[in-house]
């Protein structure tokens, strides 16, 4: 039997792990921003474990990211080109397959910032904050979750009180990706008067504002997210985002972005599956390469199918969402479908390099703890069932 170095399949082609060909045939256009994050990737890709092991935030990375036109997530940015959302979600998997911190630090920028800025910002503040945001230059977070509200975001306690020509914002929030970045942070308060939930863009620099970058993180540890306080935070009122009426317009955001995670994942697992083959071919045990052995192959083939099924969803939800017809539970089942796959993946691969899979030089074992987070945020694994439960039945089980 033949194994090893005469493999047929050849990871480093264009096309990456595309078994079923299903990106084939993409347009000239896709294929460009989806190049260009493969280059970035591979750029990044010597640089990443050191920044991972030292918890340190590449802020330079993500800068170069937005000159590379990579952290505009779909949308239609003055003086970017705008990518397709396939294109959009081809770049979020590669960055992701080089590095899920930075893959992570894109989704706030884009996927969160920059698309609450679009969806329901003045003609202003598009003006001030779309470009800064878009090219790095200006370091964003999005402050939803609370310590004592995640899943249940939507009992948000963070207030704020008009007074006059401003806003007065109290409250707490955590895990709030660059939410010490130096930057701005839209933060989702209830409105004291009508108990309705706004968004608000506050300066990371404004009195009352203070924050503190959570250490110790076993996930993602080459991006910052802070824990934040507000005491008396006073705001003009052209701070107010002015399209935000209520909670919904918030989860209308959270929607999309839940197609960008079933994308990440992808990237992870790709990477994952990718350093397993590689390793398999070329250690020897028992006289004969790992990918000699037929587990070893049974391995191979469940996680390529894994990885085939994962390709599949994402095109075919990113097909919807381009069409203007996607459905939120739609996106939940990607997320939810995804995440699943690749923390499966990531448990064999880990296993299938042995003691070597601990290592970070190996590419395993930061994905493998990267995926945790891509797991919870965004709405945990249980709450996109419970979105797909209550659209088959009709009943919701939230509560
Ligand atoms: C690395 C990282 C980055 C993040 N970045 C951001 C950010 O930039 N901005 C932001 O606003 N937030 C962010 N988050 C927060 C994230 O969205 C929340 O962690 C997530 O929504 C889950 O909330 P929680 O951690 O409080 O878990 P909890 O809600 O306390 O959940 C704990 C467990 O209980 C389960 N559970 C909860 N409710 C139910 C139910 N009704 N039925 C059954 N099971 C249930 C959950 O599925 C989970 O298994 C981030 C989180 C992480 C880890």
């Amino acid at each position: 039997m033949s194994a090893g170095p005469s493999r047929r399949y050849d990871l480093t082609e264009a096309l990456g792990t595309d078994y079923l060909s299903v990106l084939e045939g993409i347009s000239d256009d896709d294929r460009a921003h989806w190049d260009r994050a493969r280059e970035y990737g591979a750029q990044i890709l010597p640089l990443v474990n050191e920044y991972w092991d030292r918890g340190e935030y590449p802020t330079d990375l993500v800068r170069r990211a937005g000159e590379l036109n990579l952290l505009t997530d779909g949308l239609n940015i003055p003086g970017h080109q705008r990518m397709s959302p396939l294109a959009a979600g081809l770049v979020t998997m590669e960055m992701s397959r080089a590095d899920g911190s930075l893959a992570a630090a894109a989704a706030v920028q884009g996927g969160l910032v920059l698309r609450s800025l679009v969806l329901f910002g003045s003609a202003a503040q598009k003006a001030n904050y779309l470009e800064p945001v878009a090219r790095g230059d200006l370091l964003g977070g999005f402050a939803l979750t609370e310590p004592h509200h995640g899943s249940d975001s939507v009992s948000l306690e963070t207030t704020a009180r008009r007074e006059g020509s401003e806003w007065v914002v109290n409250g707490h929030k955590k895990w709030i990706g660059n939410g010490a970045a130096g930057g701005i942070t839209i933060v989702w308060a209830r409105d004291e008067a009508d108990g309705q939930v706004k968004g608000f863009i506050l300066e990371q620099s404004t009195p009352g504002y203070s924050a503190e970058v959570i250490r110790g993180k076993g996930a993602l540890r080459a991006i910052h997210q802070a824990e934040i306080t507000l005491s008396n935070v006073r705001v003009p009122t052209d701070a107010q985002l002015p399209d935000v009426h209520s909670f919904k317009d918030v989860s209308r955001a959270l929607v999309e972005t839940r197609v960008n995670v079933g994308w990440s994942a992808l990237g992870h697992a790709t990477s994952m599956f990718e350093a397993a083959l590689s390793y398999s071919t070329q250690r020897t045990q028992f006289g004969k390469p790992l990918a000699g052995h037929q587990m070893v192959q049974e391995r191979l083939a469940q996680m390529l199918a894994e990885l085939t099924n994962m390709q599949l969803q994402c095109v075919a939800v990113t097909r919807l969402q381009a069409g203007g017809t996607m459905r939120s539970a739609q996106a939940s089942m990607l997320k939810y479908h995804n995440t699943r796959a690749a923390r499966r993946i990531a448990a064999v691969a880990r296993d299938m390099l042995g003691g070597n899979a601990i290592l970070l030089e190996n590419h395993v074992i930061r994905h493998l703890s990267d995926v945790e987070a891509l797991h919870t945020y965004e709405g945990t694994e249980s709450v996109q069932a419970l979105i797909l439960g209550r659209d088959l039945t009709g009943i919701s089980a939230f509560a």
